[in-house]
């Protein structure tokens, strides 16, 4: 099995890169699911606050790799020759796939704070920011779990700062690459 790990800044294109391998039928694993599931298991309300503290009770006691832990049987399940994984925030994380996959490639996605910005306020997601002074936030907070370290581990960068189309050639052409590797 070849694994994508993907890493990005807020509002970078991670979630359209899940889009356009979804839609060539590989499976993404996000682990912000993985989270989700955990919760469920605690039997714990869906909230915001115990999504927090499930990951932070993980993380206490399994270290700062916990969530990658809990995400490799979601993606050994998955039974498919690449598989994606979305979600990925500091190193440890990195280090933990890298460890269990021999086949594991880290996409750095990239684009300007500009760029992210003019983006975030066309997509209107119930917890997206209205401020630049939010996302400078939400970026703090992100950096602060270790993302920009991540960022530096990454095998491959993609720069998301054109439109659509040329994003959506760049990452066909990176999974097409990936399916026909050994
Ligand atoms: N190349 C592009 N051209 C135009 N719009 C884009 C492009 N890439 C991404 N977008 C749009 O920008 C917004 C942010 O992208 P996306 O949701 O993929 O980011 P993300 O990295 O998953 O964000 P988050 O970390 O907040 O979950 C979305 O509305 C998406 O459709």
């Amino acid at each position: 099995m070849k694994v994508i790990g993907i890493v990005g800044m807020p509002a970078s294109g991670k979630g359209e890169f899940s889009k356009i391998a979804e839609a060539r039928g590989i499976p993404v694993v996000v682990m912000g699911d993985v989270i989700r599931a955990a919760v469920v298991e605690a039997g714990l309300e869906m909230t915001d606050a115990n999504m927090g503290k499930v990951s932070s009770d993980l993380r206490a006691e399994h270290g700062m790799g916990a969530i990658a832990l809990k995400s490799i049987p979601f993606v050994e399940e998955q039974d498919a020759p690449v598989v994606i994984i979305d979600g990925i925030r500091g190193s440890a994380e990195v280090e933990i796939f890298r460890e269990h996959f021999p086949t594991f490639l880290l996409v750095a996605v990239t684009a300007s704070f500009e760029t992210r910005f003019g983006r975030l306020k066309n997509r209107g997601r119930a917890d997206d920011v209205d401020s630049a002074e939010a996302l400078r936030a939400r970026d703090e907070r992100e950096l602060g779990w270790g993302l920009g370290e991540a960022m530096t581990m990454a095998d491959v960068e993609i720069a998301n700062e054109g439109g659509m189309e040329e994003y959506a050639a760049k990452v066909a052409r990176l999974i097409g690459a990936m399916e026909g590797c050994r």
